[in-house]
C-alpha cells in the first residue's frame, strides 16, 4: 500500500503526517513504528493522522501515535503542525495575516490562533492548551496530595522517588496526557552517576535516557508519564524531556505547559515563561482564566510516499 505522507515538526520534535480525512486507515502498532524508525523508516517521534472533526464547525481530529505505536492523548508540537498542516493546503481557511481553527484531539477539541507568512503558510501558532489536571486520580499518580494551587485545587507537588541514582522529586501535571516535571535547583547537590559522561554537572550532561526510562515506567503512574527534568533561571526555564512511548524529544508542548505551571505552583517561576528546550523556546502564559496558553513555531521538511508492505 502506498501513502503520502508530509514530515512536520514544531522545535525538532517531528512527526509522519498522513491526511486521513476519509478516517480509512488503520496503522498496526508494528507499522507505526516502521514509519518512525530513523534507520529503516522515515523517522519520526510519532504519527500524525488528520482526521474529519468531531466538534461542529472544527478544523479535524489528531489521531497521535508516539513512535513505539502507543496512542496518547494529546501533543503540543503536533497539534502546531496539524494546524500547519491545513493551512497549508488550504483545508483550513486563512486571512491573510492568518486566522483561528479548533483541532479536536482525544484530551478534548484545542483552539488555535495561527499566523502566515508573506506565502500565507502557517508561521507561528498559540494553542489554548487548556486547564492543567492537578488532581491526582485524573493525572493519574498513584500519589496523595501534598499541596494546594492558588486556586484550591490539590496536587501532587513533591513526589519522592527512590531512583537508582539518587532520591528525585518530582511535581505531577497532566495537560490531557501525564507528566512528571522534576526541577534541579542545585545540580552540584547530585550524585556523579547522573552525569556518567562528564565532570560537568548540568542539564546538558544529564543521564536523561536512563533516569526517563526508569521514571516513565515507575508504578507511581499506571498509565506511565513523560518526564522533564527543568532548571528555573533568571530569563527562562531550562527543560529537557524523556517522552513517554519514544524516549528524550528535542521538544514538548504538553511538557512545556506542565513545567511552566509546575514552576509557577511550586513559587519558580511566574505565570508566563520562556521554556527552553534542545530544539527552541515555547512562550507558555497560564491566563487568569486557568488555561494554559502555548505559543511557537511548525515546520514542514519534506514530503514523500511511502510504501507499506502488509503482505508480510
Ligand atoms: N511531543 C508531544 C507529546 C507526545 C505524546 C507523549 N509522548 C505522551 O505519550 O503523552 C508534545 O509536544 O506535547
Amino acid at each position: 500500500m502506498e501513502i503520502e505522507f508530509a514530515k512536520l515538526h514544531g522545535l525538532g520534535n517531528d512527526f509522519v503526517m498522513i491526511d486521513d480525512r476519509a478516517g480509512e486507515l488503520a496503522l498496526s502498532p508494528d507499522e507505526v513504528r516502521a514509519l518512525c524508525d530513523r534507520h529503516f523508516g522515515i523517522g519520526a517521534d510519532g504519527v500524525i493522522l488528520v482526521r474529519p472533526p468531531v466538534g461542529e464547525g472544527h478544523a479535524g481530529y489528531m489521531h497521535y501515535v508516539n513512535a513505539d505505536g502507543t496512542l496518547a492523548q494529546m501533543c503540543g508540537n503536533g497539534v502546531r503542525c496539524f494546524a500547519k498542516f491545513l493551512v497549508d493546503r488550504g483545508i483550513a481557511p486563512s486571512g491573510p495575516e492568518g486566522g483561528e481553527l479548533v483541532a479536536d484531539t482525544l484530551a478534548g477539541p484545542r483552539p488555535i490562533a495561527f499566523t502566515v507568512d508573506g506565502e500565507g503558510l502557517l508561521a507561528e501558532a498559540t494553542v489554548d492548551m487548556g486547564e492543567p489536571v492537578l488532581d491526582p486520580a485524573a493525572v493519574p499518580v498513584g500519589a496523595a496530595p501534598d499541596a494546594t494551587s492558588p486556586e484550591g485545587a490539590p496536587y501532587v507537588g513533591e513526589l519522592v522517588l527512590d531512583t537508582p541514582w539518587a532520591p528525585l522529586t518530582f511535581c505531577c501535571v497532566s495537560m490531557g496526557n501525564p507528566h512528571a516535571v522534576c526541577f534541579i535547583d542545585d545540580f552540584d547537590a547530585l550524585p556523579d552517576a547522573l552525569f556518567p559522561d562528564s565532570l560537568d554537572k548540568r542539564l546538558a550532561t544529564l543521564d536523561v535516557d536512563a533516569v526517563g526510562a526508569f521514571v516513565e515506567a515507575h508504578p507511581a503512574f499506571p498509565e506511565k508519564t513523560n518526564v522533564e527534568f527543568a532548571h528555573a533561571g533568571d530569563d527562562a526555564i531550562a527543560m529537557r524531556v524523556f517522552e513517554r512511548g519514544c524516549g528524550e524529544t528535542l521538544a514538548c508542548g504538553t511538557g512545556a505547559c506542565a513545567t511552566a505551571v509546575a514552576a509557577s505552583l511550586t513559587g519558580r517561576a511566574g505565570r508566563t515563561s520562556t521554556v527552553r528546550l534542545r530544539g527552541g523556546d515555547l512562550r507558555i502564559r497560564w491566563d487568569d482564566d486557568g488555561h494554559v496558553r502555548m505559543t511557537g513555531p511548525a515546520a514542514q521538511s519534506f514530503s514523500g510516499t511511502v510504501t507499506i508492505d502488509r503482505a508480510r
